[in-house]
C-alpha cells in the first residue's frame, strides 16, 4: 500500500504537462489556493482545484495529484473540523495519506458585492465603503464566518449567512446574483479575480488572524521513505532561517554576521533535536475505561515530547466516542534519540487504535 518512493508520479496526474500536480480547494482564489501558490510555485507544480476538503484527500489518495493542500487551524476560530474529520478516515478510505509540510497564511476577509458609489477601500485597517443595507443574504465558508463574528454582528445583524464549501465559490454566487442583494466574506484576490466591488474591507475580528495548511502526500508512511527534492530543499531553507533568528536573539552584531554566512555556508545546517518539527497522530480509547485517555497521554511525557495540540472529533462508532488527534514535536524519520518511534509504539500498545499521520518541519 506505502508508496517509498518521492510521492511524485514524475509526469502529471491530469496528463498534460509533466509536472508534479497539487490539488487545493478551490476554485481559485480561495485562500487554500493562496497558501498552496506560495509553497508550490505554478512555473514547477500544476495546481488542481476540487470542490470540497473531502476531494482533495480523495484526489491525494487516488494518485490524481501528487499533493493536496488542507487547511487544519485558524489562529482565532479554531480547528478545521472538515479536515479533522477526513483525518478521522472512519471508513479507511485515506490508507496512504500523510502531512509533509505546513504552511502558515495571513487571512484578511473582505465583504464583496455589487454597489455603485464609492471607492474601493485599501489595505491596513478595516474600512467600510458602502452602505450595506441592500444585502439579504451572504455567502462563506463557516470558517470565514466565524473569524468575522464582530462585524456580521455590528453591521449586518439579521441577514441570513449560507454555508458554501470555500470562500472563493462564495465570491462566485454574490457574482451571479445581479440584484445585488447577496454578498460574500471572501478575499482581495477572489474581488480582483471576478471584479466584485469590495463593500469593507478587513473584517475579521482579530488582526492577527492566520491559517495554518498541512500538505498532504501519500506514501511517507515508512520513516526510510526518502523526501522528495523541494521538500528537502525547504527543509534546509527553514533550518537555516532558524539558526539566523535564533543567532539574532543572542549573539552580539559582529559575531552574528560570522554566524548568519557560517549557517548559510552549511549543506546541511544542524536543527535542535526535537523542537524543529512535529508530527500528528490519532487513537481511539476504551470509552468506559477511567484513565484511558490520560494513559495515552502520559506516553508523551514519558518519552519527554512536547505536546502542541489536541483535538476530539465524534467517532461515529457510538454517540459521545471520540477519535483523539495529538500534535507533538519531533520527526519520525529525524530522531536521533529513537523518541518518536518509542512514544508510536507506546501509544499503540495503549490505546485501542492509533495511527500516525506525518512528520513535517515546522515553519514557526
Ligand atoms: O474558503 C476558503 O477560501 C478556504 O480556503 C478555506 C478556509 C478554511 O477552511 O479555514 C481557509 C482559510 C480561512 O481560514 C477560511 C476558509
Amino acid at each position: 500500500m506505502e508508496n517509498s518512493g518521492t510521492g511524485e508520479s514524475g509526469h502529471d496526474a491530469a496528463g498534460t504537462t509533466g509536472k508534479p500536480t497539487v490539488c487545493f480547494l478551490g476554485p481559485v482564489a480561495s485562500y487554500t489556493h493562496q497558501a498552496t501558490l506560495d509553497t508550490f510555485p505554478e512555473d514547477k507544480f500544476d495546481l488542481i482545484p476540487v470542490e470540497t476538503i473531502k476531494d482533495i484527500f480523495t484526489t491525494t489518495q487516488s494518485g490524481r495529484a501528487d499533493y493536496g493542500v488542507v487547511p487544519f487551524e485558524n489562529s482565532s476560530n479554531g480547528s478545521v473540523v472538515f479536515t479533522l474529520d477526513q483525518f478521522a478516515d472512519r471508513a479507511a478510505e485515506f490508507p496512504d495519506l500523510s502531512v509533509c509540510a505546513e504552511a502558515y497564511l495571513d487571512v484578511h476577509h473582505c465583504l464583496l458585492g455589487h454597489c455603485g458609489g464609492s471607492a474601493i477601500p485599501k489595505g491596513g485597517q478595516r474600512s467600510i465603503g458602502r452602505n450595506l443595507s441592500h444585502i439579504k443574504r451572504i455567502y462563506s465558508h463557516p470558517q470565514a464566518f466565524g473569524q468575522c463574528v464582530k462585524f456580521l454582528r455590528t453591521h449586518l445583524r439579521g441577514v441570513e449567512t449560507i454555508d458554501v464549501s470555500s470562500t472563493s465559490r462564495a465570491a462566485e454566487l454574490a457574482l451571479a446574483d445581479k440584484t445585488g442583494e447577496s454578498a460574500a466574506v471572501s478575499s482581495r484576490a477572489a474581488a480582483k479575480l471576478l471584479g466584485l466591488e469590495i463593500l469593507a474591507g478587513n473584517i475579521e475580528d482579530r488582526d492577527d488572524n492566520t491559517t495554518r495548511f498541512f500538505v498532504l502526500r501519500r506514501g511517507g508512511s515508512t520513516s526510510d521513505s526518502k523526501d522528495p527534492e523541494w521538500l528537502e530543499e525547504r527543509r534546509r531553507k527553514r533550518r537555516r532561517e532558524a539558526i539566523a533568528l535564533s543567532f539574532t536573539r543572542i549573539l552580539p552584531q559582529k559575531r552574528r554576521a560570522d554566524a548568519e554566512t557560517e549557517a548559510e555556508d552549511q549543506d546541511e545546517p544542524k536543527a535542535p533535536a526535537y523542537s524543529h518539527a512535529k508530527s500528528l497522530a490519532s487513537f481511539t480509547v476504551p470509552h468506559r475505561h477511567p484513565g484511558a485517555l490520560a494513559d495515552v497521554l502520559d506516553c508523551f511525557r514519558r518519552a519527554r515530547l512536547n505536546l502542541t495540540s489536541i483535538n476530539s472529533r465524534p467517532s461515529l462508532a457510538a454517540p459521545f466516542q471520540y477519535v483523539f488527534f495529538v500534535e507533538f514535536e519531533g520527526h519520525r524519520s529525524d530522531d536521533p534519540e529513537g523518541r518518536v518511534r518509542d512514544v508510536l509504539q507506546d501509544v499503540a500498545r495503549v490505546a485501542s487504535s492509533s495511527r500516525w499521520l506525518g512528520s513535517w518541519e515546522s515553519m514557526r
